[in-house]
């Protein structure tokens, strides 16, 4: 914080960057992204594990961060052919990328074949069928890992719970050593090892212990049945503190790993996203009115941003730091207040009867952490624009995205003649 400029992201005032672009604005941090993505690299290197890292888009796909990673020396994990084109098109080199998903379309494969991805991952026989027929027409070969799913609770949130027997991802653990097998008999592919990942914002390293002894387990089977195994992906997961989350540093992911794969004899990939990227975005909004409640209730701070622009309060029941960053209110008395976007939804809360910085019409707010699963999920609701983005990096700061035209909101829809009549 500075005396005269409020609150700074990477030495770049928020205050200057709500004045000039307006709000609601996603800010995204250069520093901090190259920051944490070397922090994860050095943790893995400590442990004396080489893995190789696919920077999971889902959580932040933005060219300028895919460029920005890409420097760094991340691949990409991509889920539908959208990411795999905007990871391409952000110079990510497409043997660096795996193909994830719980389902792809015949197009999505032959995409991801003819432009040479590194890797594809399988959930299930019909899938691997599927790519088969497709390799074959396309006289390619499908470089595959089985996504298995070891049954096991990640213990966080339940929607973003996917390592569980009733989940919905990954080949089921009884069938992975047939899937396997037939798999290598199918013509156009080929396959190289296993992958996992059993849910997101991970906060301990005992279901991660858990999944990878059963993967380690799985490579040994797999080998005495005479099946060649290369690769385990460990997928993402880690988790960070939104609030006060005791959040296991990379090192603990590392050790994880190393302790059951590492004498494995594969290669080692993670994919993560939100330990990379949800610290390295805040979201500005302004305070449009404080409506007063009853004497007891908190004062409602009505912000121009809303679940539209982030859906994770509503979708998850999620916490984010909310910050004034003004110097005055930064420094002012707190008191309970409830912070609510304006869309038309009773799930459009920030913040219920929070401690926080009396707060006045027009001041603007960051909502923290916000760069992973913030913009990435925004939508047109309720006829809302997409929010400008900007790009910061040690003081000086960048437009990335420009706030979305009104008019976009009508682009390419057509109205049939029978609309203007009245039926008679
Ligand atoms: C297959 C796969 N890999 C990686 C990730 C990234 O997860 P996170 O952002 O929690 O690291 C996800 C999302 O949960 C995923 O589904
Ligand atoms: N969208 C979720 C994360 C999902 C991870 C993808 N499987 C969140 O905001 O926390």
């Amino acid at each position: 914080m500075d005396a005269q400029a409020g609150l700074l992201f990477e030495d770049a005032s928020l205050q200057n960057i709500a004045q000039s672009v307006g709000t609601p604005c996603w800010v995204t941090g250069a520093g901090t992204l190259r920051r944490r993505t070397r922090n994860l690299k050095a943790a893995f290197a400590a442990s004396g594990l080489n893995v190789s890292l696919h920077y999971a888009m889902k959580a932040n796909d933005h060219l300028a961060t895919l460029t920005l990673l890409r420097s760094e020396g991340c691949g990409a994990d991509v889920v539908s052919g959208g990411e795999l084109m905007r990871a391409l098109q952000a110079g990510i080199a497409a043997s660096d990328i795996i193909f994830s998903g719980v389902g792809k379309t015949d197009m999505e494969m032959a995409l991801a074949l003819e432009s040479g991805v590194g890797q594809i991952n399988v959930e299930s026989a019909e899938e691997i069928r599927r790519l088969s027929n497709v390799a074959v027409k396309l006289r390619r070969t499908a470089r595959i890992a089985l996504r298995v799913n070891p049954d096991v609770d990640a213990g966080t949130h339940e929607k973003i719970s996917t390592g569980r027997a009733h989940d919905k991802f990954g080949i089921a653990w009884d069938d992975a050593l047939d899937i396997y097998r037939d798999a290598a008999t199918l013509p156009g592919i080929e396959p190289v090892g296993l992958a996992v990942h059993i849910g997101s914002q991970i906060l301990s390293p005992t279901p991660y212990k858990a999944a990878y002894t059963r993967v380690a387990d799985l490579v040994r089977e797999l080998r005495i049945n005479g099946l060649p195994v290369h690769i385990v992906d460990c997928g993402g997961g880690l988790g960070i503190r939104y609030r006060d989350e005791l959040a296991p540093a990379p090192a603990a992911l590392a050790g994880a790993i190393r302790d059951t794969l590492g004498d494995c004899g594969v290669k080692l990939a993670i994919e993560p996203g939100r330990w990379i990227a949800a610290p390295a975005g805040v979201l500005l909004s302004t305070v449009i009115d404080v409506k007063r409640q009853s004497e007891d209730a908190p004062d409602l701070i009505i912000l121009d941003a809303a679940m539209n622009d982030l859906a994770r309060p509503a979708l998850y029941d999620s916490w984010h730091g909310i910050l004034p960053v003004s110097p005055e209110r930064l420094n002012a008395a707190l008191s309970p207040q409830t912070v609510v976007g304006p869309v038309c939804e009773s799930s459009d809360v920030f913040a219920s009867s929070r401690p926080l910085p009396s707060l006045r019409p027009g001041d603007v707010v960051a909502l923290l952490d916000t760069g992973a699963y913030g913009a990435v999920m925004s939508s047109n609701y309720n006829a809302r624009p997409l929010a400008a983005q900007v790009m910061v990096d040690h003081g000086q700061w960048q437009i990335i995205k420009e706030r979305q035209p009104i008019e976009d909101l009508w682009a390419g829809e057509t109205v049939p003649q029978w609309c203007h009549r009245a039926p008679e």
